[in-house]
């Protein structure tokens, strides 16, 4: 069938929606961008040549079902044809990209992955692989860029770490926070990040502005972690990182990227689409001969969204944790007793009194605070993370076990059956805030430690409500629509 609908090189109207199956020849070195409709999913699949997206080779002949909204890009090296069938906001095809730069840093990272694999393993420096930062503003294309370094290191059989700083819109768990996971096989294109072992620290934020030292805080609790982990693991050490980052890159968000080249040790800085930043990092960096500040540029695919898009993006991340991508999960739903939580937040918290200060100074909240949280139907709607912390005074150095979404609180049986208030003593999250951004006190910055063991990761297992129905606190693990 003859390529019907797309020009090499010019979009097509926005809001083009044909619903029936149809074929796009690719060129050599050119890709079909698409944007899947908003309501109605795509499939899309290969039906001669090669191609991938970001990084991962399809399945020839194989139907992939892409949900609504995604928005993704099929390359090729050498030349295509696909088959589409659905509905898009938008397809077209380019043949201008900037795939060959891309993949030659990733030839030179593989070289240093295989100098790093050859080397003694009793020297921690020569047998480091790369640990790649990729930096930008917003919307330069910085986690596109990461996925195809990862997926293109999978494929030769290495297994990098992928680091996600960005908390406004990482791609390894839910918003708000901090995490890394190994990279073993190349990043599904629909699936995203495997989340098998991911390793998450939770901020409660969707910028990091509402508590600066808490994000670095985390930022560092994070790289040593990991740190400790290559010790014992030379494959992990010689593959490296790639590390994702905000695209906050003025005034603090700058300090906070320079923070965390510095946290993880970073040797190669990717700087996507800005020069001024290049030659700001170029210049900040100059007298670390071994990190290597590279200026890339912009993919013309990088589609742009606006606040109220990545808001939306939150939320459906959000509600994907609990659900599944294809809604395939279901979260169980569970009553718990207020004597069985402990909650606690960190930073802000009561503040010392101004007659207890100096003269002259102000009251200062302590960014890395432990407050216990009353449990009242404030909590009502937050999401909180599970800490794996036993006591405490370990939550901030803890990494989290997973989610819960708090769907009820219920004072008035609790208060009928417990005589002495007990304040709970773990920690805690957030909610609609990252849902919907409308409120980023700090209040509301906290993570969780359930006092009760979970195991969880994607899925969490509470003990079954018939257990827990004695008072309190209802725990719904599910996500309402807002
Ligand atoms: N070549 C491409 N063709 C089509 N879509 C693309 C292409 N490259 C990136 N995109 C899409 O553009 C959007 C933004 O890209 P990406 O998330 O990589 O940017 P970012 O710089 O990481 O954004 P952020 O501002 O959140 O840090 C994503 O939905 C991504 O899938």
């Amino acid at each position: 069938m003859a390529y019907a609908g797309a020009v090499v090189g010019a979009p097509a109207p926005v809001g083009s929606s044909a619903s029936t199956a149809r074929q796009v020849k690719l060129e050599r070195e050119s890709e079909l961008r698409i944007e899947v409709a908003m309501e109605t999913p795509l499939r899309l699949r290969l039906l001669n040549g090669t191609a991938e997206i970001f990084g991962t080779e399809l399945p020839p002949e194989i139907w992939l079902n892409f949900p609504p909204r995604l928005k993704f890009s099929v390359f090729t090296w050498y030349g295509a044809t696909i088959e589409m069938d659905g509905a898009t906001e938008t397809d077209y095809t380019a043949d201008e990209t900037p795939m060959v730069s891309y993949v030659n840093v990733h030839a030179v990272l593989d070289g240093r992955r295989n100098r790093a694999k050859a080397s003694s393993t009793s020297d921690p420096d020569s047998s480091q692989g790369p640990r790649v930062i990729v930096v930008g503003p917003t919307d330069s294309g910085k986690s596109t860029l990461s996925r195809m370094l990862l997926s293109w290191a999978a494929k030769q059989g290495w297994k990098p770490t992928f680091v996600d700083l960005d908390i406004g819109q990482g791609s390894i768990t839910i918003p708000g926070c901090i995490a890394a996971t190994p990279i073993e096989m190349p990043i599904d294109p629909v699936e995203g990040i495997p989340l098998e072992m991911p390793l998450v620290y939770f901020f409660g934020h969707t910028t990091p502005s509402v508590n600066a030292d808490l994000y670095k805080v985390l930022v560092k609790e994070l790289s040593q972690t990991l740190e400790r982990q290559f010790v014992g693991n030379a494959e992990a050490r010689a593959a490296g990182m790639v590390i994702n980052t905000m695209g906050w890159i003025e005034g603090v968000g700058y300090e906070l990227l320079l923070h965390s080249i510095d946290a993880f040790n970073a040797n190669v800085v990717l700087v996507l689409g800005q020069e001024k930043l290049c030659s700001m990092l170029k210049d900040v960096l100059r007298n670390k001969p071994n990190v290597d500040v590279v200026k890339l540029q912009k993919s013309g695919g990088v589609v742009s969204r606006n606040a109220k898009v990545r808001q939306k993006a939150r939320s459906y991340r959000i509600r994907e944790y609990f659900y599944g991508l294809a809604n395939d999960l279901s979260p169980h739903s569970n009553i718990a007793s207020f004597n069985d939580l402990s909650i606690y937040r960190i930073g802000g918290g009561p503040q010392a009194p101004r007659s207890a200060l100096p003269i002259g100074a102000e009251p200062a909240a302590d960014p890395t605070r432990l407050v216990p949280v009353n449990i009242n139907r404030d909590l009502l709607h937050l999401v909180l993370a599970v800490s794996f912390a036993k006591e405490p005074d370990q939550i901030i150095s803890c990494n989290i076990a997973g989610f819960i979404y708090i769907t009820d609180v219920d004072i008035q049986s609790y208060a009928a059956q417990e005589e002495d208030y007990i304040p709970c003593t773990v920690c805690g999250g957030t909610t609609e805030q990252i849902l919907d951004s409308r409120d980023l006190d700090m209040a509301r910055n906290m993570k969780l430690l359930y006092s009760f063991k979970l195991q969880v990761v994607r899925k969490l297992h509470l003990v079954p409500s018939s257990v827990l129905t004695a008072s309190g606190m209802k725990i719904l693990l599910s996500y309402e629509e807002q």
